[in-house]
C-alpha cells in the first residue's frame, strides 16, 4: 500500500485523519505550504515539508483543506505530480450504490448520499450534510455540517454551502457562490456571489 499524505494542518485535517486511521490507511503525515508547521506533531503524526516534496514520490494524497480557492489551487499542482488523490470517506455514511463518485473527496461522519447522484472531485460533504437523489456536485464544493439539499440540485465549481444551511429541489446555485449558514435557498443563484438568510437573498457580489 502507498503511504497517504495529508495536505493541510488544520482542524479539518484532523477529521481526515481520524477517518484515514479507521480505514486503516497507511499515514506518513502531513504536508504544508505554512513552514512553521514543519517538523511539529499532530495527533503523533509529523508535519513533513512544503506539498512539493510530493514531486518525488508516488504516494496517496488528501487535500484537507476547507477553503475552496486553496483546495483548487494546489488540486491543480498535484495534476503535474506522480500521485493519487484518494476519497477519505468516514464508515458512518450512506451512499447509495448509484452514486457516481469522482476522487479527492471528503465524505464526513453522518453525511447521507442518496440515489443517482453525481459528486466531483476534490469535493467536501461535511459532517451530517444530506445531498438527496440526482443532484450534482461540481468539483472544488463544499457542502457544509448539517446543509440539506433536496432532490436534483446543482452546485457548481467552487461553491461553498454554509453550516445548516437548506436548499430547495431543483434549485441550481452558481459557479463560487458563498451561502451563509442558516439560508433557505429558494431560487437559482447567480455565479460569483454571496448569498444569505430565509428566503436567502445576495449579500454582496465576489470579485
Ligand atoms: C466545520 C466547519 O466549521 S465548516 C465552516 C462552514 N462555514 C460557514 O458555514 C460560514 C458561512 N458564512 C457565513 O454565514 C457568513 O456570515 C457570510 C458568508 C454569509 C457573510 O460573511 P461576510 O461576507 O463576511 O459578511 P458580514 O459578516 O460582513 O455580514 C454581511 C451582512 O450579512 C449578515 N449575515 C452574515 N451572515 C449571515 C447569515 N448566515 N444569515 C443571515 N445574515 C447573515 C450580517 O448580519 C450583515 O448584515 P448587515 O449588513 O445588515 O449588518
Amino acid at each position: 500500500m502507498k503511504k497517504t499524505y495529508i495536505i493541510g494542518t488544520s482542524g479539518h485535517s484532523r477529521v481526515v485523519l481520524d477517518i484515514l486511521e479507521k480505514r486503516g490507511q497507511d499515514i506518513a503525515g502531513f504536508l504544508d505550504e505554512d513552514e512553521a508547521t514543519h517538523d511539529t506533531m499532530i495527533n503523533n503524526y509529523p508535519v513533513i515539508g512544503y506539498v512539493s516534496k510530493l514531486k518525488e514520490l508516488e504516494a496517496s494524497v488528501i487535500i484537507a483543506i476547507s477553503h475552496n480557492p486553496t483546495r483548487r489551487k494546489i488540486f491543480n499542482q498535484l495534476s503535474s505530480y506522480n500521485v493519487q488523490l484518494i476519497n477519505a470517506i468516514h464508515p458512518d455514511t450512506t451512499i447509495n450504490s448509484h452514486v457516481d463518485l469522482g476522487t479527492g473527496n471528503l465524505i464526513a461522519a453522518g453525511a447521507v448520499i442518496n440515489s443517482n447522484s453525481v459528486i466531483g472531485d476534490n469535493v467536501i460533504i461535511n459532517t451530517g450534510a444530506t445531498v438527496d437523489y440526482e443532484s450534482r456536485i461540481e468539483d472544488h464544493v463544499h457542502i457544509s455540517p448539517g446543509v440539506n439539499l433536496g432532490g436534483n440540485v446543482t452546485v457548481k465549481e467552487g461553491a461553498h454551502i454554509g453550516i445548516g444551511a437548506s436548499v430547495l429541489p431543483g434549485v441550481t446555485i452558481g459557479e463560487n457562490v458563498t451561502v451563509g449558514a442558516g439560508a433557505v435557498v429558494i431560487n437559482n443563484l447567480e455565479a460569483n456571489a454571496v448569498y444569505a438568510g430565509v428566503p436567502a437573498e445576495k449579500v454582496r457580489d465576489i470579485n
